[in-house]
């Protein structure tokens, strides 16, 4: 019998770091054939085109399958098993499989879909990474007051008092085999320690934290933890599982839309006009390409809450379309028309 092939589950909140962290993966995969599989919520594969831009051949393009049926989560036998099993009977399996869910997916359903009998006799987890902010988390960004949910808790174990933004950060938490603090160049040293304290609170003891900035993990250290997690799922449970006795969960507490705006406005007007629609709204993620006029290459914008960061990533392909397009997220329900309109306000005017 050949042995399982080793499958690595990297998950964590909107932004947090994740396609970051499989970037600098794939482009230190010390010789290892890794296959990728990307989850993305909204119809913009905006994760594989990062990916694809790396120019590294170990970013291969076959070796990349996206399913961008928003949350891994609630379509593991529609569009998992049928992926995973495609992987599987490739003639040039690859020596490890790393798996990006959406921000907004609960890592559970995914693990307990290792031990379905045909993925199970060929595959395991090796081990589940969740990428934590630690710049969101310092600036509390996840559960608004701590100690009113604390002090709850201990009133009844139960009881859903918590924020949907609370509950998906825990359910990612304790699913984690290791957890990865990123985005420490954005916090000083106290307010980091201070965000350790607060992580130990939500993760099961023993969980590994390993601090890095931009994603920069051994893989070494990321790969190969051994686990079989599938086969170590007690303490993991979501909230939902908790509450319900039971699988499945929703995801109305959040909401993503996209949009497309023609090419228009100037970078920094357009990087304003993303910045106040984040602070009107509330936006959680929004992230895209954009097409400014009298650029040659397209700008990629990647905002995180309140923060804008925005490149020129690659030349437009001859024949590609100019435009604009943007994925939004955040908590439901999200003023879709009013943001929309907004941003098309400020193309037309340009
Ligand atoms: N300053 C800083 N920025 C980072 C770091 N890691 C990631 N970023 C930036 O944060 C933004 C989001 O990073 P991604 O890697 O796309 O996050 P993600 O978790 O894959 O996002 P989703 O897939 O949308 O949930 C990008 O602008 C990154 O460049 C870090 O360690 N430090």
């Amino acid at each position: 019998m050949t042995s399982k092939i080793p499958t690595t589950v990297i998950t964590g909140f909107l932004g947090a770091g994740k396609t970051t962290l499989v970037r600098h993966l794939l482009a230190h995969a010390k010789g290892k054939r890794i296959a990728l599989i990307i989850n993305e919520f909204g119809d913009i594969g905006v994760d594989k085109d990062v990916l694809a831009g790396c120019g590294d051949e170990t970013c291969r393009e076959e070796d990349m399958i996206e399913l961008a049926n928003g949350c891994i989560c609630c379509t593991v036998a529609d569009d998992f098993i049928p992926t995973m099993k495609a992987i599987l009977a490739r003639p040039d399996r690859p020596d490890h499989i790393v798996i990006e869910t959406s921000g907004l997916a609960l890592p559970q359903p995914l693990i307990r879909a290792f031990n379905w009998p045909e993925i199970k006799a060929e595959v395991t987890i090796d081990g589940v990474v969740t990428v934590a902010d630690a710049a969101a988390l310092s600036e509390g960004r996840f559960a608004a007051n701590e100690e009113a949910v604390d002090a709850q808790r201990r009133l009844d174990e139960m009881l859903d008092h918590e924020t949907p933004l609370g509950e998906l950060f825990e359910d990612q938490m304790v699913a984690a085999d290791m957890i990865v603090l990123n985005k420490t160049d954005l916090v000083d040293p106290a307010a980091l320690e201070a965000v350790e304290t607060e992580l130990k609170k939500h993760m099961r003891p023993g969980t590994r934290i390993v601090r890095a900035a931009n994603g920069h993990v051994d893989t070494l250290a990321l790969l190969g933890l051994g686990m079989s997690t599938e086969d170590n799922l007690a303490g993991r449970e979501s909230h939902h599982e908790l509450e319900h006795d039971g699988e499945g969960h929703e995801h109305d507490d959040f909401d993503s839309f996209s949009l497309t705006i023609p090419s228009g406005p100037g970078r920094d007007q357009l990087l304003a006009a993303i910045a106040d629609t984040i602070a009107a709204h509330d936006v959680l993620r929004l992230k895209g390409f954009a097409a400014i006029p009298g650029a040659r290459a397209r700008l990629a914008i990647q905002a995180v809450g309140p923060r804008v960061n925005a490149y020129f990533d690659r030349d437009w392909a001859e024949g590609e379309t100019r435009e604009t397009r943007l994925v939004v997220i955040g908590e439901s329900p999200l003023a879709r028309e009013t943001i929309e309109a907004n941003l098309k306000k400020i193309a037309e005017a340009a």
